[in-house]
């Protein structure tokens, strides 16, 4: 059985998209290869910070709106760099203001040096938005009872880290990442920390429905085939994922047929 994207679309808060890939806007050689990735990856959403983009001085600001207008791809707000939840709630409503979206990448962040999400406040600030009407992606990191508040405060996706933002590292904590798939029926989309196309792979294989990256592909040698390895990668995983895996085994079995019973179910049937 095959079947093309489109059978198989990623569905946040009631909405389709052609791509389980976000992508990130910042680190990028240039924005002209920012643009090139995009149109090779061609990821649901794009994301961007008000804070960070808009602080390179007024005529990198209106150029990079520009780009991303241009790009023709939904914009993802980011609260990035946002350490209260006052401050992430505010920076949400003037982001829904700017880019005319309710969709919000809520990050509040608690610690500076990992940059490791604030998960005492982060349902707080959850509730608060949804709320006010936002269609908000918790960047959070893969612990299980956190993730179930978030959706008990009307989260219908969450966001686990892989790995710190921009280490690289890929999943650290498979068991407790696998175990979230397992539990929670909402969408979930790892976000942040991946460094290869088959981290990303990885998880698409255990069930993550998306993956969120930035930073893998802005600081690749080559950004543009970087991204498309990456768009690829996650195809390939969701498209493992839906085929059903084989389960592992303890003995080797040999899987050259012997004669006269090519086929498994011929021989034990
Ligand atoms: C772009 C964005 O939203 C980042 O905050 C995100 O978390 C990506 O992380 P990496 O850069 O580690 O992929």
């Amino acid at each position: 059985m095959t079947s093309s994207p489109t059978d198989d679309a990623l569905v946040l808060y009631g909405q389709t998209f052609a791509s389980r890939l976000l992508l990130g806007t910042a680190r990028y050689p240039s924005p002209s290869v920012l643009e090139a990735a995009v149109q090779r990856a061609r990821p649901a959403m794009l994301t961007a910070s008000l804070r960070r983009q808009g602080s390179s001085g007024a005529d990198a600001g209106n150029s990079f709106w520009e780009l991303l207008r241009r790009l023709d791809v939904p914009i993802l707000p980011n609260t990035a760099g946002c350490h209260s939840v006052q401050e992430a709630v505010t920076t949400s409503h003037m982001a829904r203001e700017v880019f005319n979206t309710p969709w919000i990448k809520l990050e509040l962040i608690g610690d500076d040096y990992t940059l490791q999400p604030d998960t005492l406040n982060l349902v707080q600030a959850a509730a608060q938005l949804i709320k006010d009407g936002f269609k908000v992606l918790p960047y959070c990191t893969e612990d299980l009872v956190l993730c179930q508040r978030l959706v008990d405060v009307g989260c219908q996706a969450v966001m686990p880290w892989a790995a710190p933002i921009g280490t690289g590292r890929g999943p650290m904590n498979p068991y407790a990442l696998q175990l979230l798939r397992e539990r929670l029926d909402v969408p979930l989309l790892v976000d942040a920390g991946l460094g290869l196309p088959s981290h990303a792979c990885q998880v698409m294989e255990w069930g993550y429905d998306g993956v969120l990256l930035n930073t893998a592909v802005a600081l690749a040698q080559d950004p543009v085939t970087m991204a498309g390895a990456f768009a690829d990668a996650v195809q390939a995983g969701r498209a493992a994922r839906r085929a059903g895996t084989m389960a592992a085994q303890d003995a080797a079995q040999a899987s050259t047929p012997v004669l006269g019973t090519p086929f498994w179910h011929h021989a034990h049937a």
